[in-house]
């Protein structure tokens, strides 16, 4: 039975120590993160959790909730404890905002043991937990310390602290597979997999679902019923039931572990996780108890969290664009949407649109392009049914919101359309004049275009206002990036629009300037020119890709050339020639492999050849393709970039990607250097765990990159000069991403 509680268990605020002032800060400071208590006639005491926007946890939460539960406790008319969280939020977790910083975040002795464990589940009146909204990291970890949980069937439950650099550290390692088994367990806490209340039902991880409206009724009925002992008063720390035997436990957690040396590399976080959760079930919860708390907190002072939270924060700032947001423009309802081309970047999006109820209207120019464009969107959503993320019959229900047309009849009460046809500029001015005739005045008119300018585009129209760029990343239903682009003539109201509707897709929207590439394509475009760069100088490419993946890549630039296509690779490479000739790299290997019939994974052949499966290996033939462009190209081998180093090969790659990012912030295309952390994460797959582009370049140190790249043109040309922003920043030692007076807003 629960142990005795006494006072010493919950951290009071000492107010007699706090000056005046500190004390009238912290106490409108505390209005606002609270927990509030009321004890209803039915001996029911509601402490509900209130820090807005997600009811994060605080230190000031810590102390307000333990004093409302020193309360509850203590008062003789209470029998029982809900737990809820304001506004139909039950807790977004730990407040993050400290993690990465070096100072101690937490006193997790006094929260997870003390408080926690031996104060509120082993307390002698038994909680509950409401929820509603979400119950994430911390939020999740106090329900599962409550005796009992009541959902709704929307909520969405989760440890999601993996994807910060962090482990649960409340509790959550030992309490989850107690309650749902050590693989649902695993699974939730190493891909930071949350689950709706309706499944955490069918796992144990919740007691019933009920309607938000029954929610309250139904919990606070529920704890009444476990403190007159009609329901069991579970204490889920103690339970072994879901345990399987010690050789199970050993088979799971050895996979568990190859996973994750597979999947995670640079990291280790992932595998302290899986020890804590081993800890815990060898030696007992208590046991790992204190393991998790002293591996959480050192994970949370380590600098891949830093740049985790970084990526979080950056993520949400990206939509909070100057001028823009700001206004108060609200978005307009956009019901139906037009996607022009059903290529594979048009499918994507419209398979994107209506997985997520939008109506959409493809069209084609004819009907063999139609057939071809509804298919592919149908094998999209196949793949989600092969997954088991859909069922046939939500199959049918999706796809019947898409109508496949030959003509623009039906544009006449479009709201949006998005043009994805084949990047020829003459093509799309022509399509974007017809669409202003075609569409009402009011509908946006977007174009899918990675590279071309879009007042070029919209030349042959006086529709300019509404013409904007929404530039998704394939194959479009999965990749989670949206680049918004918006010109000088762009109205405010239109770029709201976009936003509203990215997020109503899931997509993560940085909205960015007009020039060629915008900013995702430009920054990276001398990323498989750097390449191309040092192979012709005697580089493997074989070794580029490689030393590139293990840096954290998904793909080195050969692969993900060979993915992408040499077409489309070529057609992007002459729009910066042309806008950029004095730092392109002019290398003739891609065209005299072309000339080869060798154009990419598509062909089976590129950099890589490709068997069946589409599995890629190096291709002892690429050498004479090199030798020949090598000629051509006029340069020699050098035998230094023969034997480079790995760490070097990182450099000369990457350092004109930083180069380049500086130029688009300096040009004011982008607006602050972590939405380009951002478009470089979640468009290219640059590693979270490096924060993005411009916070790993800080990291380096503005001086090193600048002398390295200065040190390179010189030997290898104008390609890696540094530019005037890159250079000013070394001179004065001052970090890549700190804001600049000099810089030109063209936003
Ligand atoms: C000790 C423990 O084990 C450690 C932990 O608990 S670590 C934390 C674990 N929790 C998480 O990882 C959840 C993080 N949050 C989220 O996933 C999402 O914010 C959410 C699902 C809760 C809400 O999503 P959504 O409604 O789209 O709102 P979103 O824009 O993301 O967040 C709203 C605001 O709350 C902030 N916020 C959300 N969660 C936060 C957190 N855990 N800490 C600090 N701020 C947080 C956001 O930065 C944003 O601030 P802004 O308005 O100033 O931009």
């Amino acid at each position: 039975m629960p142990s005795e509680i006494s006072p010493r268990h919950f951290p009071v605020h000492c107010h007699s120590s706090l000056g005046k002032a500190r004390r009238q800060e912290r106490m409108s400071h505390e209005a606002k993160r609270t927990t509030v208590l009321e004890v209803g006639d039915d001996g029911v005491a509601l402490i509900t959790i209130v820090n807005p926007p997600v009811n994060a946890l605080t230190i000031d939460i810590f102390h307000s909730l333990s004093e409302s539960y020193e309360q509850a406790l203590g008062r003789e008319d209470v029998k029982a404890i809900v737990v809820m969280g304001a506004k139909g939020i039950f807790c977004g977790g730990f407040d993050v905002s400290g993690f990465g910083e070096q100072k101690e975040q937490t006193k997790p002795r006094n929260t997870s043991v003390d408080f926690f464990t031996d104060g509120l589940e082993a307390a002698k009146k038994p909680s509950v937990a409401a929820i509603d909204g979400v119950a994430l990291g911390g939020g999740l970890e106090l329900a599962m310390v409550c005796h009992a949980r009541i959902s709704t069937p929307t909520a969405r439950l989760g440890l999601p602290e993996l994807q910060l650099g962090v482990i649960p550290g409340l509790g959550g390692t030992q309490r989850l597979p107690r309650l749902v088994g050590l693989s649902k367990s695993l699974e939730m806490m190493l891909v930071s997999k949350a689950v709706e209340g309706t499944e955490a039902c069918s796992l144990g991880l919740v007691d019933a679902v009920v309607s938000p409206n029954e929610l309250l009724p139904t919990a606070r009925k529920w704890a009444l019923d476990i403190s007159q002992c009609r329901r069991p008063w579970v204490a889920s720390l103690y339970r072994t039931d879901r345990l399987g035997s010690l050789e199970e436990t050993r088979q799971i957690l050895k996979f568990a572990r190859s996973q994750v040396k597979k999947q995670a590399l640079n990291v280790n976080y992932p595998l302290v996780c899986i020890d804590v959760v081993e800890e815990g079930i060898i030696s007992g919860s208590r046991a790992g108890l204190w393991k998790e708390i002293k591996e959480s907190q050192q994970l949370q002072k380590s600098y891949t969290t830093k740049c985790l939270v970084h990526v979080f924060f950056a993520q949400r700032g990206a939509s909070k664009v100057p001028g823009i947001t700001d206004r108060g423009f609200m978005p307009r309802q956009v019901n139906k949407i037009a996607v022009l081309g059903g290529g594979l970047m048009g499918s994507g999006i419209a398979t994107a649109l209506i997985l997520n109820n939008y109506s959409v209207i493809l069209k084609e120019v004819n009907e063999k392009y139609l057939h071809a464009g509804i298919g592919r969107v149908r094998a999209n959503l196949e793949s989600h049914v092969k997954k088991g993320k859909m069922t046939e019959e939500k199959l049918e229900r999706t796809l019947s919101l898409l109508r496949g047309v030959l003509d623009y009849e039906s544009f006449r009460n479009v709201d949006l359309v998005i043009e994805a046809v084949i990047e020829d500029v003459s093509l799309k001015q022509q399509i974007f004049a017809e669409l202003e005739k075609c569409c009402p005045p009011y509908c946006i008119l977007a174009s899918n275009t990675s590279t071309i300018d879009l007042t070029i585009i919209g030349e042959r129209t006086k529709s300019l206002d509404r013409i904007v760029g929404a530039h998704f990343f394939s194959p479009a239903h999965v990749m989670p990036l949206l680049e918004i682009v918006r010109t000088q003539h762009t109205s405010p109201q239109v770029v709201v629009d976009l936003l509203n509707i990215g997020k109503k897709m899931k997509k993560i929207p940085v909205v960015v300037g007009n020039c060629t590439g915008f900013a995702v394509s430009r920054m990276f475009f001398p990323y498989t020119q750097a390449a191309l760069l040092l192979v012709e100088r005697g580089t493997n490419p074989y070794r580029i890709d490689n030393a590139i993946t293990k840096f954290g890549m998904p793909m080195g630039p050969f692969r993900s050339t060979d993915l992408v296509g040499f077409g489309v690779a070529v057609a992007a490479s002459m729009q910066f020639l042309e806008k950029f000739p004095e730092r392109m790299y002019k290398s003739m290997l891609i065209p005299i492999l072309q000339e080869d019939k060798r154009a990419g994974e598509s062909t089976n052949k590129g950099f890589y050849q490709y068997d069946q499966r589409r599995k890629a290996t190096p291709d002892p033939n690429l050498e004479k393709y090199i030798e020949k462009a090598r000629s051509i190209s006029g340069v020699t081998v050098d035998s230094k970039l023969v034997n480079i180093t790995e760490d070097d090969i990182v450099e000369m790659i990457f350092f004109p990607v930083v180069n380049e990012a500086c130029r688009i912030l300096a040009e004011g295309i982008a607006v602050k250097a972590a939405d380009l952390d951002i478009a470089a994460v979640m468009g290219r797959g640059f590693p979270p765990y490096r924060g993005g582009i411009f916070f790993w370049a800080d990291s380096l140190g503005s001086k090193h990159i600048c002398s390295r790249l200065d040190e390179w043109s010189k030997m290898y040309g104008d390609f890696f000069k540094p530019c005037p922003y890159l250079a000013e920043r070394a001179a004065k030692g001052v970090p890549l991403s700190l804001s600049s007076d000099q810089a030109n807003p063209r936003l």
